[in-house]
């Protein structure tokens, strides 16, 4: 029990660890106030380019695969302790400790964490993404389509409540989509009929 509360509060302090906000500030800007105010990958990625953006990436990712393996250790192998420490680590992402409570939505957390849940469905999530993106020409598109496939993907090596535990904890990166979209309305609602509305809008749409 001990182990598996360690390698919980360890996902969620992993999670807490704000890689696109110390990127950003490495170049000047915090990614909070720009764009679409997400502190993650694309929104790095908008600003910087590719280059800058990749350890938001790797790092994000990382972040739940770490805290996944560590579940996996603490539960000698059991699958609930895996869970557990990717939930942690995505709690840790969205609502970080190490940078005010501000953080993201999750998704790289939860596909990095994933990766230790099933990795056969992750590998052929990885496959979904690089033809979807070259297909659509869209990395984005691909991300999505991939991301969303990922329980379809699980329940051909998994049962069926391991597969609800994989949508459980994609509801919460749903959550953190309709906060996010529920602020940009209260930002759009503020500034009224100002030159501000269209960008209250705006970043509702994009979150
Ligand atoms: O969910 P986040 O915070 O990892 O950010 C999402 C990424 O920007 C998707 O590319």
């Amino acid at each position: 029990m001990v182990p598996v509360l360690v390698a919980v509060i360890g996902g969620y302090l992993l999670g807490s660890v704000p890689v696109a906000v110390l990127v950003g500030r490495a170049h000047g800007f915090d990614p909070r106030d720009v764009g679409d105010r997400n502190p993650g990958f694309w929104n790095v990625r908008e600003r910087l380019g590719w280059k800058a953006a990749v350890p938001v990436f790797a790092g994000d990712m990382l972040k739940g695969t770490a805290a996944g393996l560590a579940g996996l250790a603490a539960g000698g192998g059991d699958v609930l302790p895996v869970y557990a420490a990717v939930a942690a680590a995505m709690i840790g992402h969205a609502w970080p400790v190490f940078a005010g409570g501000r953080g993201g939505r999750s998704i790289l957390t939860f596909a990095g964490g994933f990766a230790v849940i099933c990795l056969p469905a992750f590998v052929l999530g990885v496959v979904l993404l690089v033809a979807t993106s070259l297909l659509l020409r869209s990395f984005a598109w691909g991300t999505r389509v991939a991301v969303f496939s990922l329980p379809a993907l699980q329940l051909a090596f998994a049962p069926a409540a391991y597969v609800a535990g994989t949508g459980a904890l994609m509801c919460l990166i749903g959550l953190r989509f309709g906060q996010a979209a529920l602020t940009g309305r209260r930002a759009g609602q503020r500034a009224g009929r100002g030159p501000g509305r269209t960008a209250g809008r705006r970043a509702g749409r994009r979150a």
